[in-house]
């Protein structure tokens, strides 16, 4: 069993990938992932939109409910979706309360910002465990103007990781950084004691965080910090042309999948 505190604990790198549904969940869980995150790239991976901002916590907790149906071993974080928390507190409780309470989720992450400590404080008292985010918050995308990298002057990367270790010193588990520079990933492991989780943010982090759908190659147009790992695109197209093909040729169904009562009819 993966628990925030064993994530704390563990001398390897924590290894954490997204998933959306039940089987790629199941998988990540048996292949050993040690964080499977729900998170709301399933705005991008799975619903097709642009951006993460239509995400709903309906979405979200379908999604984690779908998730935890699946997974044993591994520790279960979900994204509070924009707007969902910050607007006000206790509906910001509520809708983190509501992911752990109704779809089973084990801790949340939120994007962070001076606005999060207080809410990441309220949420640990009361037994919720948060994940924080800094660097590249994609529900800032409409402020920021694009998916550019953070964090890339002293004074920005210096902000950050005040940033990072206020939520650190308001109770959070753990925190991603989003494609910042690897220096400014390397600080941020080295200066907190909870677990970073890079992701565009180099090789000297406490661990790597990346969208499945990425990692598999199952994307369509990937972030520069991304790496496929496999071609599932190719291998899904593949086999959607032969059964194509298959039906055309009429070579599918074949005897193994027909069969008959000898009516006459
Ligand atoms: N499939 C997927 N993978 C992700 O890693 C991901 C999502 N979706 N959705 C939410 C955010 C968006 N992310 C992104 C998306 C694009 C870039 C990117 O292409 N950056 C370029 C261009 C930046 C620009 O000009 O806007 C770069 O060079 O930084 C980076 C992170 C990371 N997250
Ligand atoms: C990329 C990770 C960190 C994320 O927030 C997401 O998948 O929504
Ligand atoms: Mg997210």
């Amino acid at each position: 069993m993966t628990t925030v505190a064993s994530i704390q604990e563990q001398e390897t790198p924590v290894t954490m990938l997204t998933a959306y549904d039940a089987p790629t969940a199941a998988l990540a869980d048996e292949a050993g992932i040690d964080v499977v995150l729900v998170g709301d790239s399933i705005g991008n991976a799975v619903f097709g939109y642009e951006s993460t901002l239509p995400v709903t916590m309906d979405d979200m907790t379908r999604a984690t409910t779908s998730v935890v149906n699946a997974v044993d071993d591994a520790l279960v974080v979900t994204d509070l979706p924009f707007l969902s928390y910050g607007v006000d507190r206790a509906q910001s409780l509520e809708n983190a309360g509501r992911l752990l309470k109704e779809a089973g989720a084990h801790a949340v992450k939120i994007e962070s910002g001076p606005h999060t400590v207080e809410l990441t404080e309220a949420m640990t008292r009361l037994g919720i465990p948060v994940m924080a985010h800094v660097g590249l918050t994609p529900q800032h995308v409409n402020s920021v103007g694009g998916y550019t990298r953070q964090g890339t002057t002293a004074e920005q990367a210096a902000a950050m990781l005040d940033l990072a270790k206020s939520h650190e010193e308001a109770g959070a588990f753990s925190l991603v950084i989003e494609h910042v520079p690897r220096e400014v990933g390397a600080a941020a492991s080295e200066e907190l004691d909870i677990p970073v989780v890079g992701i565009g943010a180099g090789p000297e982090t406490d661990g790597q965080v990346l969208v499945v759908d990425d990692a598999v190659g199952l994307s369509e147009r990937v972030p520069p910090f991304a790496e496929a790992f496999g071609d599932v695109r190719g291998e899904m197209r593949q086999a959607i042309e032969r059964y194509r093909d298959a039906v055309e040729s009429r070579d599918f169904p074949a005897d193994e999948h027909s069969h008959s009562e000898g009516l006459d009819l």
